[in-house]
């Protein structure tokens, strides 16, 4: 089986071209292909497969006609990746499977607007409108911090808060409430460093701490704009694998940085 691997700031992604439909992807197999030492090694599995061979998707085939079927590292299967979507759309562009410019990309969250050229630089993918669903707290090391949910797609939970981020220990889930995410969150920590600029770490739902997570970087925004009182503008998230800028708006949000395809080859396990 023929894979592509590439990351975007780092969230590093086994790229599995699967035209047909025809690949059998459990959940096993993905934690096996993410694995970092017996494996290739990933944060997610990026399948790309055609939209209306795709049942969950089917109904999104006439404005995109690729499905991201992402896959967590531990093999669960999640509703969005934002730097997946990213990466999946510069696989595209290189391997000639789309157009550079703007297209569709289909994912478990709806289509999602990407737009790119073809060789490098940014790719940036319009997101969706973020859902703030209220306030929760997660406990890391023992201290507790207030954060802000908000719906991506996926769940997260992030947290402006007064300690340094750099000294967290985030090897392990940080503790949330169960009843108010049933299906697990992903959490981010964000200190304010400048206006409109936060630092952020995150531990994501399925996969442990990342270098980066794009829909962590947009719900980032948002915790970090509602605590100026800000609901629309530009932000600029620092994240261990780099930068991505993360503009709101009225009606959406959109998430912008490289995305790097890095090698191909065959799989033999
Ligand atoms: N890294 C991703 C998010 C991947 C999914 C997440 N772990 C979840 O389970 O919701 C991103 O860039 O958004």
């Amino acid at each position: 089986m023929r894979f592509v691997k590439g990351h975007g700031t780092e969230n590093d992604f086994v790229i599995l071209p699967d035209p047909d439909g025809e690949l059998e992807l459990s959940a096993a197999r993905v934690a096996a292909l993410c694995d970092r030492r017996a494996g290739i090694g990933a944060d997610g599995v990026l399948r790309v497969t055609r939209t209306k061979l795709s049942p969950e998707v089917a109904d999104q085939a006439g404005e995109a006609e690729w499905f991201m079927d992402y896959r967590n590292a531990d093999g669960g299967v999640a509703e969005m990746c934002g730097n997946g979507t990213r990466v999946f759309a510069r696989y595209l562009v290189e391997s000639g499977l789309a157009d550079e410019g703007e297209f569709g990309v289909a994912t478990r969250a709806g289509v999602k607007r990407v737009r790119l050229a073809r060789g490098g630089g940014d790719v940036s993918v319009d997101m969706g409108a973020p859902r703030v669903l209220g306030e929760s707290r997660a406990v890391v090391g023992g201290r507790g911090y207030e954060g802000v949910r908000v719906d991506m797609g996926n769940p997260h939970l992030a947290c402006v808060i007064g300690d340094p981020v750099a000294g967290l220990d985030l090897t392990r889930q940080p503790a949330f409430d169960p009843e108010v995410f049933p299906h697990g969150v992903n959490v981010e920590l964000l200190n304010a460093v400048g206006p409109r600029r936060v630092v952020m770490r995150v531990h994501e739902r399925g996969v442990g701490e990342t270098r980066s997570c794009g829909t962590g970087t947009v719900a980032s925004a948002v915790a970090a704009a509602r605590l100026a009182g800000e609901t629309t503008g530009t932000w600029e998230v620092e994240v261990p694998g780099g930068t991505l800028t993360v503009t709101l708006d009225e009606h959406t949000s959109h998430l912008a940085g490289p995305a790097v395809l890095v090698a191909s080859g065959e799989i033999l396990i």
